[in-house]
């Protein structure tokens, strides 16, 4: 995100990088900051990432032919020209994080800004805490999987978290317009690229650790790292909110400078929860031996409310007012949502795309199942795939969980990606015991798996489509189609697509 009238003295950039080796004039001013050669113009600053796919070094003499003021790399070109500052710097991304701090003005250092990692839970927590703050009468932000948000302002995202140039760009904006706290999620690729460094934490969040993204970080014990890194940058005064009933929530706040707290449905804590009963419509728990009613469901949004809960008393929030607040809420979009045919089949659209999550949301059901019970038993149909180009090691496991807890499984595309549909169902398939096989049906189209799901459902059973939540398109081959789990239920149901 480029900001056209902006100026600003290189010396001025120069001083968040104390360490950088500078050769040519540190006499300019800059106009924008680029790691993306493609977008620089005259008076840019060009930042050269080395990266998955390719190395933004290679650019280096593209960002100059475009008009590049001064180039920030980690190896210096082998001839430099004269009219070109060069700025060397041991990690370009992490240097990329501290002068877009100070580009932009350091926006984080005048916002509360809370940060929330985690497997899952991010979005649910970020988004809670959101609306939260807003009701509780502040000005707020919102950087989040689905979208970003500055008050009712929608922004559209492509990223959990952005990269550090957009993300400063977006805090600046928010506090122009007069946000005084933003939630974001913070993601493991994030933290290992370096897209928060140069941000100012009032607080961070632990939701849990469990498998996914080993495509990216290879082993547990890296992914672990890159979470725990957020927490290892979180400053003296911020608050470090872990969930203690999760065996890393000790280990993500080891060595920690910030002020550590914890929250627990199961041990001693400083936020600590009981859940007395749930039902499809609202779950009955105390926080802190208080009784509360919430519209959500769910253990796992338990540990949501418990964060948001902790979190905001840690933001010197009235617990009446947050609890009373809290109570109302709704989930995030795409998360638990449900969906009421005229034949009374509840189907539930869910982002559950791991492993644990796909876990945590069938027992919720199978919870809610056995407390609806009538003559005959509710089934629970399950529909579900796995993202193409992402972590394989998921797909049998979240075929076998499906299996499982399910009286019915359809395996269906998730968004495939540049992958074969059918080999990611192969992969998921391994996953499945030979005396389940009768329970599965393997239909690539998803759009078909969710009709047949939905027309063999009998009143009383619930489907659950699992994978997608908010998505509203599909990725195949690249390619971007329109695609909404919601809109196909409510299709298969014969209701109106955007009740
Ligand atoms: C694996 C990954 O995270 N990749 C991110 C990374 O891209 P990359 O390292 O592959 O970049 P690259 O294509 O090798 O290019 C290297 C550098 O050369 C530059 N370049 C390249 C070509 C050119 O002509 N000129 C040029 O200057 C590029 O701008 C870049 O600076 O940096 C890019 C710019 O910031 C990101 O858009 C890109 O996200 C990709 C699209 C992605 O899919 N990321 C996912 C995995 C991701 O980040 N997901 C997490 C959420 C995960 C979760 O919680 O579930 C997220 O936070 O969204
Ligand atoms: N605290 C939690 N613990 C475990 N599972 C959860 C939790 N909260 C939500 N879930 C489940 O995980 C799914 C994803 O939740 P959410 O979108 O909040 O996570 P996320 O961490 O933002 O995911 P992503 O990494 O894709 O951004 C939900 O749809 C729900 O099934
Ligand atoms: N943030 C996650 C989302 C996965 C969602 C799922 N629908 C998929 O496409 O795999 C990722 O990019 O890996
Ligand atoms: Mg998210």
């Amino acid at each position: 995100m480029e900001n056209p009238e902006k100026t600003i003295q290189l010396l001025t950039l120069l001083e968040a990088i104390p360490d950088a080796v500078v050769v040519g004039s540190t006499q300019k001013s800059i106009q924008a900051l680029s790691a993306d050669s493609r977008k620089v113009q005259s008076g840019t600053l060009f930042i050269a990432v080395p990266g998955t796919q390719t190395d933004g070094h290679d650019y280096i003499p593209k960002a100059i032919e475009l008009g590049a003021a001064a180039v920030l790399c980690e190896a210096l070109p082998a001839q430099t020209l004269p009219h070109v500052t060069y700025i060397q710097v041991v990690n370009s991304a992490l240097a990329m994080g501290l002068i877009a701090s100070a580009f932009y003005g350091h926006p984080s250092r005048e916002i509360t800004l809370v940060g929330v990692t985690g497997t899952n839970g991010k979005t649910s927590v970020a988004t809670l805490l959101f609306n939260l703050f807003r009701e509780l009468g502040y000005r707020c932000g919102l950087l989040s999987t689905v979208q970003n948000q500055m008050e009712d302002e929608v922004i559209p995202t492509t990223h959990t978290t952005p990269d550090s140039l957009t993300l400063q760009a977006l805090l600046e904006k928010m506090k122009q317009n007069g946000c005084s706290h933003v939630f974001m999620e913070v993601s493991s690729h994030a933290v290992v690229q370096q897209r928060i460094a140069g941000l100012t934490f009032a607080g961070g969040i632990f939701t849990n650790i469990s498998h996914d993204h080993l495509d990216f970080h290879k082993t547990f014990d890296h992914y672990i790292k890159a979470k725990k890194g957020f927490f290892d940058q979180l400053p003296k005064h911020a608050f470090a909110l872990v969930n203690i009933d999760d065996r890393r929530g000790t280990v993500m706040v080891q060595n920690c400078a910030a002020r550590v707290e914890t929250y627990s449905l199961q041990t001693m804590a400083s936020f600590k929860g009981k859940i007395h009963a749930e039902t499809l419509f609202g779950m009955h728990m105390d926080v802190n031996d208080v009784e509360v009613w919430f519209r959500l469901i769910g253990r796992f949004n338990a540990y949501n409310l418990l964060a948001v809960y902790g979190a905001a008393i840690l933001l010197g929030q009235d617990p009446d007012a947050v609890l009373s607040i809290a109570s109302d809420l709704r989930s995030a979009p795409g998360r638990f949502e449900q969906i009421r045919s005229p034949q009374d089949v509840t189907a539930i659209v869910d982002y559950a795309h791991t492993p644990d999550a796909l876990q945590n949301v069938l027992e919720t059901i199978a919870h809610l199942r056995t407390a609806n019970e009538n003559e005959r038993m509710a089934e629970v149909i399950t529909v579900v795939g796995c993202g193409g180009n992402r972590d394989a090691e998921k797909r049998p496991k979240m075929a076998a969980i499906a299996c499982e807890l399910s009286s019915r499984v359809f395996l269906t595309s998730d968004n495939p990606r540049h992958e074969e549909p059918q080999e990611i169902l192969d992969q998921m398939l391994k996953g499945v015991p030979p005396q389940e096989y009768r329970k599965v049906t393997v239909l690539a189209d998803r759009r078909e798996a969710i009709q047949r799901a939905c027309a063999e459902a009998q009143p009383g059973d619930i489907v659950l489509v699992a994978g997608k939540g908010h998505e509203t398109y599909q990725e195949i081959k690249g390619v971007k189609f329109d695609f909404d789990d919601k809109a196909e239920v409510r299709r298969a149901f014969g209701m109106p697509e955007n009740g």
